[in-house]
C-alpha cells in the first residue's frame, strides 16, 4: 500500500524557475476554485514585506520567523534568495483530512517537503529562458542584480519522477492555467474515489 492510499488528500507542490509564473498559474486556478471547500491554496509565511509582489503571504521579520520555527509552527521551512519561507504545520492535518492543498514550493526543498508530507504531487511550471528574463525585468520586484542571481540559480534536477507533471507557461496564462486546473481535478478525483 502506498502513502497515497493511506492519506485521503494530496499536497500539490508548485515549483519551477523564478519568473515561470507559479504565482500567476496558482492565482488563475484559485479564481477557478473559489469557494470550493476541499481545495486549499496555502498561505506561506515569508520574511518579505507584504506589499512586495502578487503572492498573498504572511509577512514576518527574521526574528519572528525563527521564533515560529522553534515553536513548531511550520510543517517545513527553507531559505532561498536571502529569505525564509514556511508552510504552516496545520496543512499536514488538512491534507490528512482529505483536502487538496496547493503550495508554492521550492525545487531545492523538494526532498525535505517529500520527507515531511510523504506522497505529494509536483507541478513544475516552466518557461523559456528569454521569457523568464523578460518577465522578471517587467515584474520589477527585484533589482537587476537579484534578477540575474535568480536566473542563474543552480537547483537539483527535478524534472523526472512519477509524481512530477510539467506545465509550460511560455505562452498564454489561460493555457497553462487550465492544464494546472486539470491536474488539481485529477488529484481531487482520487480523493473522492478513496472516500
Ligand atoms: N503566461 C504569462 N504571460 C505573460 N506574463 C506572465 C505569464 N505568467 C506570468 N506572467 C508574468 O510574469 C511575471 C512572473 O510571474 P510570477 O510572479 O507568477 O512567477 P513566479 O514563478 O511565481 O516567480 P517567483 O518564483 O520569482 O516568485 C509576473 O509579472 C506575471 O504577471
Ligand atoms: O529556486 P527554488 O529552490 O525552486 O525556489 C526558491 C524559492 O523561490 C521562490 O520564491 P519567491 O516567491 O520567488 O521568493 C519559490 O517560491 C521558493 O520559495
Amino acid at each position: 500500500m502506498t502513502a497515497r492510499d493511506e492519506t485521503p488528500g494530496t499536497l500539490i507542490v508548485v515549483v519551477g524557475p523564478s519568473g515561470a509564473g507559479k504565482d500567476s498559474v496558482m492565482g488563475f486556478a484559485a479564481r477557478h476554485f473559489v469557494e470550493q471547500p476541499d481545495i486549499l491554496f496555502v498561505r506561506r509565511v515569508i520574511t518579505r514585506p507584504s506589499d512586495a509582489g502578487s503572492e498573498v503571504h504572511e509577512s514576518v521579520s527574521a526574528a519572528e520567523f525563527e521564533d515560529m520555527r522553534r515553536a513548531g509552527a511550520f510543517a517545513i521551512s527553507w531559505q532561498a534568495h536571502g529569505l525564509s519561507y514556511g508552510i504552516p504545520v496545520e496543512i499536514a492535518g488538512k491534507v490528512a483530512s482529505g483536502m487538496t492543498a496547493i503550495v508554492n514550493g521550492s525545487r531545492a526543498a523538494l526532498p525535505a517537503i517529500r520527507a515531511a508530507f510523504g506522497d505529494i504531487a509536483v507541478a513544475v511550471i516552466t518557461a523559456d529562458t528569454l521569457v523568464l528574463a523578460r518577465r522578471l525585468a517587467q515584474r520589477g520586484r527585484e533589482s537587476e542584480e537579484e534578477v540575474l542571481r535568480r536566473l542563474t540559480r543552480q537547483t537539483p534536477d527535478i524534472l523526472a519522477g512519477p509524481d512530477v507533471t510539467l506545465i509550460d507557461n511560455s505562452g498564454r496564462l489561460d493555457i497553462a492555467g487550465r492544464d494546472f486546473i486539470a491536474l488539481v481535478e485529477r488529484h481531487r478525483a482520487k480523493t473522492h474515489h478513496s472516500a
